[in-house]
């Protein structure tokens, strides 16, 4: 089939790129001319584990384009929209500026098509009501808008694409309107559907849209409930590792997303649940949502714990002393650094008057171009050297596999603060550091 994703950011590329795989005929399309010149070369604009072949396999092989025209999609019958949702800046809810944008520059190109109904495919997370408004503007050029929310993770997008754990139709109300477009959605999809049996539920848009920021409010309540438990285990001796642990294996909480640390970050969970807050606030029933306060609360004393560890190592005033911070993308395998704790934690502790160095595997060469005030080093060892303590912020395979004696030898005091609970204390206390981990003795 002929499609276009309107937006190539981490979502959006991505999209494309494993459309092009599954074999259809698809041009991206981004307002950043140097995202499209990018990946126009095959070249991924992000790091993304195993995007950079299917990227540039689908370019050699014709199927994939992208271009910053919007006439180049005249000829799609199906049209993703994959652009940005971010935090409104003075308030929690959603920017839907770019959605309204993209739909606006989208409809003058939409009319009958060749091989059969034309639909308009939303995939940006948004507010529930969202849909139902954009449909005003999509309907009466006689395509349907449907809400297909995207649940990929960073780090795993493309296998999240292209074998999703679920996928769901937010359908028009309209029985005959909702047939066509579930038809169509299903021959985009025929692979993950036929050949793969991954479940596939319709839903009104409202249940679709809510289904999208119900998952990500489940998940950061999980993160915050576990370091909620490592507050408790600090001021307890207790150890939260093994509480996760034993708890996980009860089936109905399960083991994953229970891991203690510095919290959530990344262009999802922290926006989502604040724009969920905030729209339930619009809707009147705000009282529904108020645990998420809290789990936001929770999640930004992680933090502000953090900045307090590091200090505590330093003898209690960070001025003037040397901290090496190892990450700074909000998760691995990603050079994503939108709301993401290690930089944020890294910022205070420069703000308090210490001397930073940071480096991280694939976010370190983007902050080396956007941020000349820090200092970068190119791996762990070398940003260690002179150390007064150093903070494991981004758990890295690189960072969990640091020789702890060759990171001694660099630094001027060996007090190892592992914000993500990732190395064995153990170990690090045999080769002479001193150990801190996040709600574990
Ligand atoms: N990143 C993820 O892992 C992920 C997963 C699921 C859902 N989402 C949701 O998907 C949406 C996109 O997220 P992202 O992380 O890819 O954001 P992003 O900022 O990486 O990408 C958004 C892209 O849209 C482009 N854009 C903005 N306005 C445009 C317009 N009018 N026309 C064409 N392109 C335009 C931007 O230039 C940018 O490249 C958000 O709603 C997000 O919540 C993201
Ligand atoms: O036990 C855990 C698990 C995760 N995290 C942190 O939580 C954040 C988010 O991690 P993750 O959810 O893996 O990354 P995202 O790529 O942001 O994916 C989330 O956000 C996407 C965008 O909405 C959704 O599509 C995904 O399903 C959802 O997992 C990161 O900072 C992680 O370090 C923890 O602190 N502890």
């Amino acid at each position: 089939m002929r499609i276009s994703v309107i937006g190539c950011g981490y979502l959006g590329a991505v999209h494309a790129a494993c459309m092009a795989e599954l074999g259809h005929d698809v041009v991206g399309i981004d307002i950043d001319a140097g995202k499209v010149a990018s990946l126009s070369r095959g070249v991924a604009p992000f790091h993304e584990p195993g995007f950079d072949e299917v990227l540039e396999r689908n370019v050699d092989a014709g199927r994939l384009r992208f271009s910053t025209d919007f006439a180049d999609l005249a000829d799609a019958q199906v049209h993703f929209i994959g652009v940005g949702t971010p935090q409104v800046e003075n308030g929690y809810a959603a920017d839907l500026t770019y959605v309204d944008a993209a739909i606006d520059s989208l409809v003058p190109h939409l009319g009958p098509h060749p091989d059969g109904p034309v639909l308009v495919v939303g995939k940006s997370t948004v507010p529930v009501g969202t849909a139902a408004r954009l449909a005003e503007k999509v309907t009466p050029t006689g395509a349907h808008l449907v809400w297909n929310p995207e649940f990929l993770r960073e780090g795993f997008a493309v296998q999240d694409t292209v074998s999703p754990d679920r996928i769901v139709y937010g359908l028009p109300g309209d029985p005959a309107a909702a047939e066509e477009s579930r038809t169509v959605l299903d021959e985009v999809y025929t692979h993950l559907i036929h050949e793969q049996s991954i479940p596939r539920l319709t839903t009104d848009y409202a249940t679709a849209e809510l289904v999208k920021v119900a998952a990500n409010s489940f998940l950061a309540t999980k993160i915050s409930f576990i370091n909620a438990m490592a507050e408790l285990c600090e001021a307890t001796g207790a150890d939260v590792t093994q509480l996760a642990e034993a708890i996980g294996h009860d089936d109905r909480i399960g083991s994953k997303f229970l891991r203690a640390g510095i919290g959530f970050g990344g262009g999802c969970l922290p926006k989502d649940i604040r724009a969920f807050m905030a729209r339930a606030g619009e809707l009147g029933v705000d009282q529904a949502l108020t645990f998420l306060r809290e789990v936001d609360s929770i999640n930004d004393r992680r933090r502000e714990h953090t900045v307090h560890l590091a200090r505590t190592a330093v003898g209690g005033n960070l001025t003037g002393k040397r901290v090496a911070v190892l990450g700074a993308a909000f998760k691995p395998d990603s050079d994503d650094m939108r709301n993401s704790p290690a930089l944020d934690i890294a910022n205070t502790i420069a703000g308090a008057g210490a001397e930073v160095t940071i480096t991280d595997p694939a976010a370190g060469r983007i902050l080396a171009r956007q941020r000349p005030d820090m200092t970068i080093a190119e791996d762990a060892y070398a940003a260690s050297a002179d150390a007064d303590v150093v903070l494991l912020l981004t758990e890295w395979k690189q960072f969990k596999e640091l020789d702890p004696a060759r990171l001694k030898d660099a630094v001027a005091n060996a007090w190892i603060i592992d914000g993500r609970n990732a190395l064995d204390p153990a170990t690090w206390r045999e080769a002479g550091w001193t150990y801190t981990g996040i709600g574990r003795p």
